[in-house]
């Protein structure tokens, strides 16, 4: 099941819900999430100290001080807490007393600011509990400064619920950030996803409902790829099962054309066409394999067509591609093809394709598409990517290291790639051509690029984990075993 994300305000809201309408005590909240990071704590750090845990005055510190005293509570004697202040919540005000009455050594920042910083200097772990949902606005200057003595330290960070700040300049950087409860959707903003580390996220007890009402987005990941496919028949044939239009190629860029094409074959789509100009076909005729190449697209009909990869950015492109958009039903328009669709949707004040194709641009594509920067782009993508939707009426796949999929209702999903060797010449090319092939064998619009994204991502991750860094080629070639291995369903 596909797993909710929820905004740092939609937190405070589970939150919230799960104290009043449901009566569970903060005071539980809290012990279930310190004992849960605790254990996740433990299991990342093992017996790596000392450990600085670093409360700021909210719950965020009152989770960071039951990890403190579970720690304490286990044996450990080489735990420190660094208090920001003597304020607190009125659940952190209770830990804080427990930890005083074990005996816990303690700091506090605002009054022993020399001390705080070597202790933290000798760390091997800093538990980083001063800012979580409940942080607003820019950063206080002694928070920030906090922030800088943990960044310096060299010791690993460990972060409660969301990296200390996160999403404002001077945000702490930690390794692992592990979540309360629900996956935020703000961690996975490529901006910031940096600053998060590794990502967990620990269960504490919010009633599923309330996390379902509350969720803003979903986080996908590699068990959803079977269901998000359905079934393929066993007894099926090629005539059956789809044709992919894939039109690509220019001078120079005709190696594109052919990665596009040769990722949908890979798909269970049942034939691939690849319509490219006549001035590459001399090249790419003899190349296609089990791919159909024509020097242009005469009598090619198709369930779905891929449009742009390596297409070149000539004149005719614009009005290529509105023939394409005449007479197939659905596609993915990518790279160059992106390109001819601003320039189209320029020339005619407005485009609506209906919900039926699918857009696939990185950050710069997209910022050109919506008219923003890039900085904007790789800093709210929901939002820009869900004007571009609605005002399109396309899904759009926004390429980073985390890829965004908005779609014209305002349903997003997030996946997590973080896999460098992706960011390839020749990579979304692949990508194009999984969700043409899946769109051309009749799977659903936003299942396809939501499949087609997590295949592709899964893809990279396992090739870079068995070879090392790859090619775009070495791509393609793991594409069918990856939808076979992910639990496409083939009869
Ligand atoms: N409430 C619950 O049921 C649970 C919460 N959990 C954890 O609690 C935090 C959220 O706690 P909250 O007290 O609402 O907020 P914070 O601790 O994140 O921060 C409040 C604290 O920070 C100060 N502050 C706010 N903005 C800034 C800023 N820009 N600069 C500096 N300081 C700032 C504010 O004054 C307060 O002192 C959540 O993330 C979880 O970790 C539990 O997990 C369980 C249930």
């Amino acid at each position: 099941m596909m797993r909710p994300l929820v905004s740092v305000e939609g937190a405070r809201r589970v939150d919230a819900r799960t104290r009043e309408e449901y009566g569970v005590p903060e005071l539980v909240l809290m012990e279930q999430a310190g004992m849960r990071l605790h254990e996740v704590f433990r299991e990342v750090a093992g017996e790596d100290g000392p450990v600085v845990y670093v409360c700021g005055s909210g719950n965020n510190g009152g989770d960071a001080m039951v990890m403190a005293r579970w720690a304490w509570l286990e044996g450990r004697r080489d735990v420190r807490l660094v208090l920001r202040a003597r304020r607190f919540s009125e659940a952190g005000r209770v830990q804080a007393r427990v930890l005083e009455r074990l005996g816990v050594p303690v700091l506090v920042w605002e009054e022993e600011r020399e001390e705080v910083r070597r202790v933290c200097r000798e760390a091997g772990w800093v538990v980083e509990g001063v800012l979580g949902v409940g942080a607003r606005g820019g950063l206080a200057e002694d928070v920030a400064e906090l922030f800088r003595v943990v960044g310096e330290s060299g010791a690993r960070v460990f972060s409660v619920d969301v990296p200390g700040g996160v999403g404002c300049e001077g945000g702490v950087r930690a390794d692992v950030t592990a979540m309360v409860g629900v996956g935020k959707w703000e961690v996975l903003v490529p901006a910031w996803r940096e600053w998060a580390g590794e990502l967990r996220v620990v269960p504490i007890g919010f009633p599923p409902e309330v996390v379902r009402e509350e969720a803003e987005g979903w986080w996908l990941g590699p068990g959803d790829v079977g269901g998000l496919v359905g079934r393929v028949r066993a007894a099926s044939h090629k005539g059956e099962r789809g044709r992919v239009g894939v039109w690509a190629g220019s001078r120079g860029l005709a190696g594109a054309a052919l990665l596009s094409a040769r990722a949908a074959a890979r798909t269970p789509a049942g034939l691939v066409y690849l319509c490219c100009d006549e001035e590459v076909y001399g090249l790419l005729g003899g190349l296609g394999g089990g791919v159909v190449v024509r020097p242009g697209d005469e009598g090619v009909r198709v369930d779905a067509a891929v449009v742009g990869p390596g297409w070149g950015r000539g004149e005719g492109r614009v009005g290529q591609l509105a023939a394409i958009l005449g007479r197939c039903g659905r596609g993915v328009i990518d790279a160059d093809g992106l390109e001819a669709l601003a320039r189209l949707r320029d020339g005619e004040g407005r485009l609506d394709l209906g919900g039926r194709w699918v857009l696939t641009p990185h950050p710069g594509e997209c910022a050109r598409l919506a008219g923003c920067t890039v900085e904007e782009v790789l800093g709210a993508p929901g939002r820009v990517c869900g004007e571009l939707a609605r005002g399109l009426g396309a899904v759009v796949v926004l390429k980073a290291h985390t890829t965004w999929v908005v779609a014209p209702s305002g349903r997003v999903w997030v996946y997590d790639g973080m896999c460098a060797p992706l960011g390839t010449g020749g990579a979304g090319d692949v990508l194009a051509g999984v969700i043409g092939g899946l769109l051309a064998h009749g799977v659903g619009v936003e299942e396809a690029a939501c499949a087609g994204v997590v295949a592709h991502g899964e893809a990279g991750r396992r090739l870079f984990a068995r070879r090392g860094w790859f090619g775009a080629e070495d791509l393609v070639g793991e594409v069918g075993t990856i939808l076979k291995d992910l639990g496409v369903d083939y009869g």
